[in-house]
């Protein structure tokens, strides 16, 4: 008897090894006009756009009735101002397309020597990410390059990729062109593939196919935690997680790293906790930055709420609706960041109303 979701599986491993060659191959060659930045100010590359291209070609190809909720739209590549921009993108998701079969590939799935595909298929499979999510049924999220800032800095990012079942996520593939195999040997090898199928447990491999190993939460001591945490300010209040240490007397310094990979570390035992606290914008998460990043998590042992310790709800749409930023670790350290958060807030509301006393 085969395991639940073995296919779905199978296919999400294929997409997201294809799309983390054509992204890790471009970094080098990536030059200034092959960017823009979309209208919430962040940066877009032609990698971001051409690996939602090859993940949703491949996913439709295998799943044709499927919804996918992806990060990226075609919007800005139909400018005719932007048609270098888009005949880029054509070229760079046709060279993954069209490379030869690996071990796992199924030529059904679209890809192989001679599936190159026209502008308007490839602009078509982007926007097939244009889903808006919901509660019941099969559907894929995908963030093709996860932190495009990181990207590009040439730091980390992750071609991140879940599959859920009314709005419950059952499969979760993720992969992470710049991590170090082994966090012990910074500049040893990289690249890392992390995969989870609930209830099967989670899983790191190497990007160049390596057998797995499995991923578990070690059990960690206060003074042995790492807060994993975003490098851009912009996107974690760092104040007030640090403010959340002290509380808890963590004294190592925060780990800082761009995508999902920060969940990726912490269900190998790089760190302890992963911290997110909103900035105060009224930013709503989007569930393509959590789904599959919070599945490998529980996988590996841990847990995964949102700041006031309830559920990520993935079924609200394309965002996570009213979730207030979002905390990962081991089930034990996790509830202690709660209790440590709440006391963290009352402590700032007591500055505040302090210091507007005087
Ligand atoms: N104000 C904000 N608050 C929280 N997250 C934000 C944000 N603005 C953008 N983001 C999200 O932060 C993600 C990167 O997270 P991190 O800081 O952990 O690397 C971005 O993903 P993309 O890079 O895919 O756009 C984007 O979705
Ligand atoms: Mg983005
Ligand atoms: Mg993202
Ligand atoms: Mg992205």
């Amino acid at each position: 008897m085969s395991l639940a979701y073995a296919l779905e599986k199978e296919v999400a491993i294929s997409a997201v090894l294809r799309a983390c060659q054509l992204t890790s191959s471009i970094f080098n060659k990536l030059v200034k006009n092959e960017r823009l930045t979309k209208d919430d100010k962040s940066p877009v590359t032609v990698g971001d756009f051409s690996a939602q291209a090859v993940v949703s070609t491949i996913l439709s190809n295998a799943f044709p009735d499927d919804k996918i909720v992806g990060e990226e739209d075609s919007a800005d590549l139909r400018v005719e101002a932007n048609s270098v921009l888009r005949d880029r993108v054509v070229e760079l998701a046709n060279q993954a397309l069209i490379s030869d079969l690996a071990h796992g590939d199924n030529v059904q799935w679209g890809i192989g020597p001679g599936k190159q595909r026209t502008m308007e298929e490839l602009l078509y499979a982007i926007d097939k990410g244009n889903h808006d999510g919901g509660k019941s049924g099969r559907m894929w999220t995908l963030d093709p390059i996860d932190g495009t800032k990181g990207f590009l800095r040439g730091e980390q990012y992750a071609v991140c990729l879940a599959f859920l079942v009314d709005s419950k996520v059952q499969v979760g593939v993720m992969g992470c062109p710049n991590l170090p195999v082994d966090a012990s040997m910074p500049d040893g090898p990289k690249g890392c593939l992390f995969v989870a199928v609930r209830g099967q447990g989670a899983e790191q491999r190497t990007l160049s196919n390596s057998k797995p190993t499995r991923l578990t939460i070690p059990a960690y001591k206060d003074s042995e935690i790492n807060f994993l945490e975003s490098v851009e300010s912009g996107h974690s209040a760092l104040d007030f997680n640090a403010r959340v240490a002290r509380i808890l007397k963590i004294t190592r310094e925060p780990i800082r790293m761009d995508s999902q990979a920060k969940y990726c570390a912490l269900a190998r035992g790089d760190g302890g906790v992963y911290i997110r606290m909103p900035v105060g914008t009224g930013y709503r998460e989007k569930i393509w930055d959590h789904a599959s990043g919070s599945l490998l998590v529980e996988e590996a042992g841990g847990l995964v709420t949102d700041s006031r310790g309830n559920p990520l709800d993935f079924g609200l749409g394309r965002t996570l609706g009213e979730n207030f930023g979002v905390i990962a670790a081991g089930k034990e350290v996790h509830s202690k960041v709660i209790l440590a958060i709440r006391k963290a807030r009352e402590d700032e509301e007591a500055e505040k109303s302090g210091s507007s006393k005087i």
